[in-house]
C-alpha cells in the first residue's frame, strides 16, 4: 500500500498512533466488574461516565463513555459506599479496637479490617470490592531484596526504610491481633501473617483516597485521613492532568471535578499529586513517562566527588545543606525553567556567609518542598545520561548562577 506523504494522510497516522497508544480494552463485561457494579447500585452509585478497561501503558484503569468537559464532575461516590475508620468502629472489629491499649493507629483499624473480610470470603459484605483489588503489588517494600538491590543509592536507602517501617507495624501490631482470637475459629498468627498485613497496608498506601482529619480517642493520634473509595480507586495517575477531589458535606459524596477535558473512549487520569518517579515508585509502585516533576537525587559522596575540591568552604556548605535536611534530598531537575531546579545546590555557589546567620524561614518550607520533588530516572540509561548533565552542571560550577532563577 502507497503511505501517503499529505497533510491529510499524516493527522489520520497522528489520529491513529493517539488511539492505539491510548485506547482500552473494555473490561466491564467481567463477573468481578459486574458484581461490583451491583454493589455499587444498591448503595445509591450508578456511574454514567465511566466503564473499566485495561490500557497499553497504564494496565487497567477507567476509560470515558463519553467526552468529559473542564469542570465536569466525573464521578461522584456516595459515603456508603466508602470504606473508612468509621466503617471499621462500626463493624464487629469496634469493640476490640475501644479495648485495646495503647489505642491502635487509625492505619492499622483499617487494615486490620481488610485482612479480616478477605480471610472472610463470601461471608463478607465487601467481597465484590475485595475482588477486584490487586492480588499483589509493586511498591518495593514487596520487591525482592536482590532488585531493591539494585536501585540507585537514594533510592534504596528509601525502600529499605520504608520495609523497616512496615516490619515495625506487623510486630508492634502482633498483640492486638492476638487480642482477636475470639472472634476466630483458626490462629489468629495464620490469619494475620505478615504477608497478609503487607498486602492490606499496600491497598491502603496505594489507593486510599484523602478524607477530612477525624480524630477519636479509641485510635492513637496518628492522622486518620484515609478512605478506601471503590471504583473510583480504579483511576490511573498522569501528571499532565488537574482534578479537584473531596468529600462533599452537602451531598455526602466524594466527588472528582476535572479540569481537563477527555475525548470519549479515552483514560481518564487523576493526578495523584506532584510527585517525582522516586516517590511514585515508593508509594505507588510505578514510574510515570514524561513525568515533568521527574529528577535525580544526588547522594553526598557524588557530590563532594563532583564538587570542585579548591572550595575551601565545603564543608561550611555540606553542614549548611545537612542542617536543613537538603542532603538527604538533594535532586536535580531535568527540564523546564522551574524555580526548584537545583535549589539545594543553589546554596553551594553561593558564598557560604551569604546564607549566614539564619536561613530564610521559606527554607522549611521547600525542604519539605524538595523532598516531595525528589527524582529518579525509571531507565538506567537515562538516570546516567541525567547523573551526567548534573555533573556537567556541577563541573561549570561559575555558570551556576544563570541556571538558578529565583521566583
Ligand atoms: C488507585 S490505583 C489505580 C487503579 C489500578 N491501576 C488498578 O488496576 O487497580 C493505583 C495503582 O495503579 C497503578 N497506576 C496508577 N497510575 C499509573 C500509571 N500512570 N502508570 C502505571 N501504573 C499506574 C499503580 O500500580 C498504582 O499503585
Amino acid at each position: 500500500m502507497k503511505m501517503g506523504r499529505g497533510r491529510t494522510s499524516r493527522i489520520r497516522r497522528r489520529k491513529l498512533f493517539r488511539s492505539s497508544v491510548s485506547r482500552g480494552v473494555n473490561e466491564s463485561y467481567k463477573p468481578e466488574f459486574i458484581e461490583l457494579k451491583k454493589w455499587l447500585k444498591d448503595r445509591k452509585f450508578e456511574d454514567t461516565n465511566l466503564i473499566p478497561a485495561c490500557f497499553p501503558g497504564t494496565g487497567r484503569g477507567l476509560m470515558s463513555k463519553t467526552s468529559l468537559q473542564e469542570g465536569q464532575v466525573i464521578i461522584s461516590l456516595p459515603e456508603t459506599c466508602l470504606l473508612t475508620t468509621d466503617t471499621v468502629i462500626r463493624s464487629y472489629l469496634g469493640a476490640y479496637i475501644a479495648k485495646w491499649r495503647p489505642p491502635p493507629s487509625p492505619l492499622l483499624a483499617l487494615c486490620t479490617f481488610l485482612v479480616s473480610e478477605k480471610h472472610a470470603g463470601d461471608q463478607s459484605v465487601w467481597k465484590p470490592y475485595l475482588e477486584i483489588l490487586p492480588k499483589a503489588y509493586t511498591c518495593p517494600v514487596c520487591l525482592e531484596p536482590e532488585v531493591v538491590n539494585l536501585f540507585p543509592k537514594p533510592l534504596r536507602a528509601k525502600a529499605e526504610e520504608q520495609r523497616a517501617r512496615v516490619r515495625e507495624f506487623f510486630s508492634s501490631s502482633r498483640g492486638f491481633f492476638s487480642s482477636l482470637q475470639p472472634l476466630f475459629s483458626e490462629a489468629v498468627g495464620s490469619i494475620f501473617s505478615y504477608r497478609a498485613l503487607l498486602w492490606a497496608w499496600c491497598t491502603v498506601n496505594t489507593r486510599a483516597v484523602y478524607v477530612k482529619p477525624r480524630r477519636r480517642r479509641c485510635f492513637s493520634a496518628e492522622p486518620d485521613t484515609c478512605a478506601l473509595a471503590p471504583y473510583l480507586d480504579l483511576l490511573n495517575h498522569s501528571p499532565h492532568v488537574q482534578v479537584e477531589a473531596a468529600f462533599n458535606e452537602e451531598t455526602r459524596c466524594y466527588e472528582i471535578r476535572t479540569a481537563s477535558s477527555c475525548r470519549k473512549h479515552e483514560e481518564v487520569f487523576i493526578c495523584y499529586g506532584p510527585h517525582d518517579n522516586q516517590r511514585l515508585l515508593l508509594e505507588y509502585g510505578f514510574v510515570s513517562i514524561h513525568n515533568p516533576h521527574a529528577c535525580v537525587y544526588v547522594s553526598e559522596d557524588i557530590l563532594v566527588k563532583y564538587l570542585p575540591s579548591t572550595d575551601k568552604q565545603m564543608n561550611k556548605k555540606i553542614s549548611i545543606l545537612k542542617d536543613h535536611d537538603f542532603i538527604e534530598n538533594l535532586t536535580f531537575g531535568w527540564d523546564g525553567p522551574s524555580w526548584r531546579l537545583l535549589t539545594a545546590l543553589k546554596l553551594l555557589c553561593l558564598e557560604a556567609e551569604e546564607l549566614l546567620p539564619v536561613p530564610p524561614p521559606a527554607w522549611k518550607g521547600l525542604s519539605a518542598y524538595m523532598a516531595a520533588c525528589c527524582l529518579v530516572q525509571a531507565a538506567p540509561s537515562a538516570r546516567v545520561h541525567y547523573l551526567a548533565k548534573a555533573q556537567y552542571m556541577l563541573e561549570k560550577n561559575t555558570s551556576w548562577r544563570n541556571h538558578f532563577r529565583y521566583k
